[in-house]
């Protein structure tokens, strides 16, 4: 587009200068040049709405009149009130499965289609939306690399600093955290606490230490960073500016326009540079920066080929490092909150996996007590913080997707909220049913339903063993120490509703209280 934009401008005024040149007034020249534009623009317009109507290889697929003609309308949808999957949903509901919602956007809903847009073995490449942070490989960070050969090399660091046995080296670190969020629940005893507030700080603190080994003290303090903010007011713009991933592009690039982000931006860059300037090539990297900075200090093929693309790799760590976390918590202490049944259960087998009580707490043993996970893998079917996205490109030969022929260069998505809810494949779609991924997996089908809260294939998120840690650690932790309810005049009923697709789920705030409980000695009780 930059190149489109100078060139017109050039061309305008190369005009206007040949007609001054020519003996006309500069008056006169600017009038006829600027018919001239107005005249070429609408032309140009005209044949692009007339081709994407009437010629388009999208054309057949069903869909809004206006999402055929322009993105601007899925611009508008998402801006509307930055709830898009809800309009995805709407859409799906009007014209079936395979929906037109962008001149070449196709929107899927069929259980067949995720493994070939996402799966090991799909040929899509990311989608034109990643090129919103511009499309030079060498200056994005690895989310935005649409060059799979590229992708590969670059994720072989973060799977390096990602690893089981990194994650063995973060797990203490982590547990300090989480007793800091024990030790304030124990301090406000019954009375409410915003778990969507207090899950961030729990989340930005492990992100600071495992990411970059720095305390950034949101739990001591009982204050949010104010990078939290910004990284919401970050999404929220990619979230609704987005699907114009060109505009996106521009408006990031103009001096000023971006000046709401520049100190989120500026505060993960300082953080990055302040690690490169203490780095000590001797030791073992002890966080995810660490192990980024490592392969360019070794120039390993996997290392971010400029500062750029490490500084905009440091936005990641941070924004996917802390955000998702501390979303699933929130939205599973809700749901423990909500279905005692659920609380009282696990409450039990952690009970009897510590039969000594809080003191004989250890992450071995926690993991033993798969019923947590299938708790969260509930969770992140029903509230998978990354609601709409991701987008994929169909290879140049097409993809055919049951009886569909999707044709080549398309951008193709599968809502994964919405699949993940569809009652054709998870049976009492709405209901939250851990035991559908435990005990009542074969009976409720879930190994032939489409699960994908962390992406699939080689794109599958290289963070989620990390996750799963943080959340076991957390929500053992918690419902081994207290009693989870409803704050009063809380129902749940706003934060279960009214959640964002900024395109990472934006919860409102949600207040619960956090009873101490009596201490518990199974090993006695018998
Ligand atoms: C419950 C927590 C999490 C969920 C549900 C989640 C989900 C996802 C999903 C769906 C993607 C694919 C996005 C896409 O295709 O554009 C992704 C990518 C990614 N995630 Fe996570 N994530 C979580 C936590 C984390 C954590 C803790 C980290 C650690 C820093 C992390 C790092 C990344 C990175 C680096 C990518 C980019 C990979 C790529 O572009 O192919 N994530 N995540």
């Amino acid at each position: 587009m930059y190149h489109f934009i100078a060139s017109f401008i050039a061309i305008y005024f190369g005009i206007v200068y040949t007609f001054v040149g020519q003996g006309h007034s500069f008056a006169d020249a600017l009038i006829t040049s600027t018919l001239m534009a107005v005249s070429f623009n609408s032309s140009l317009l005209s044949s692009i709405v007339f081709y994407r109507v009437f010629l388009h290889r999208c054309r057949k697929f069903p869909g809004p009149f206006l999402a055929g003609v322009s993105k601007f309308y899925a611009f508008y949808q998402s801006a509307k009130e930055v709830r898009y999957y809800k309009e995805t949903e709407a859409m799906h509901a009007k014209y079936g499965d395979f929906v037109r919602v962008g001149p070449r956007q196709i929107s899927i809903m069929r259980k067949s289609a995720v493994p070939l847009i996402f799966g090991p073995q799909s040929n899509c490449i990311k989608g034109t939306f990643y090129g919103n942070a511009g499309n030079d490989p060498t200056k994005i960070s690895i989310n935005m690399i649409r060059d799979e050969a590229r992708y590969k090399l670059r994720r072989r660091a973060w799977d390096r600093g990602l690893s089981m046995k990194a994650i063995g080296n973060y797990e203490p670190r982590i547990t300090e955290k989480v007793n800091l969020l024990l030790a304030q629940m124990r301090r406000n005893n019954g009375t409410p606490m915003d778990v969507t507030k207090w899950s961030m700080m729990l989340s930005f603190d492990i992100m600071g230490s495992v990411g970059f080994s720095k305390d950034f003290d949101n739990l001591k303090t009982g204050k949010l960073h104010p990078a939290t903010h910004a990284i919401h007011d970050h999404l929220t713009h990619i979230g609704t500016i987005g699907e114009t991933p060109w505009l996106l592009n521009i408006l990031s690039s103009i001096p000023g326009a971006a000046a709401g982000f520049a100190s989120f931006f500026n505060f993960c860059a300082r953080e990055m540079e302040a690690k490169q300037n203490n780095w000590n090539s001797d030791a073992q990297p002890q966080d995810i920066a660490s192990w980024l900075i490592k392969a360019v200090k070794d120039k390993d093929i996997s290392a971010s080929p400029t500062k750029e693309s490490l500084t905009d790799d440091s936005r990641v760590i941070i924004i996917a490092g802390s955000d998702t976390f501390a979303n699933v918590l929130a939205c599973t202490l809700f749901y423990l909150a909500k279905d005692k049944d659920v609380q009282s259960k696990v409450r039990r087998l952690i009970d009897e996996a510590l039969p000594d009580g809080p003191a004989s707490w250890s992450y071995d043993k926690i993991r033993k007590v798969t019923y947590i996970d299938d708790i969260v893998n509930e969770t992140l079917r029903l509230k998978p913080p990354v609601i709409s996205q991701p987008h994929r490109q169909t290879p140049a030969r097409g993809l055919q997707i049951d009886e569909q022929y999707i044709p080549g260069n398309v951008n193709v998505t599968v809502p994964p909220i919405l699949i993940m809810r569809d009652e054709r494949w998870w049976k009492q779609p709405f209901e939250f049913i851990p035991e559908r991924f435990g005990s009542r997996r074969e009976e409720m089908g879930t190994d032939d339903a489409p699960y994908m809260p962390f992406g699939l294939g080689v794109h599958t998120c290289p963070g989620n063993n990390l996750a799963y840690a943080n959340l076991r650690i957390s929500i053992s932790s918690i419902v081994q120490n207290f009693d989870i309810d409803f704050a009063p005049g809380e129902t749940g009923e706003a934060f279960d509703k009214d959640f964002l697709d900024t395109p990472l789920i934006k919860l409102p705030p949600l207040y619960l209280e956090f009873k101490a409980r009596k201490p518990v000695n199974t090993s006695t009780q018998q």
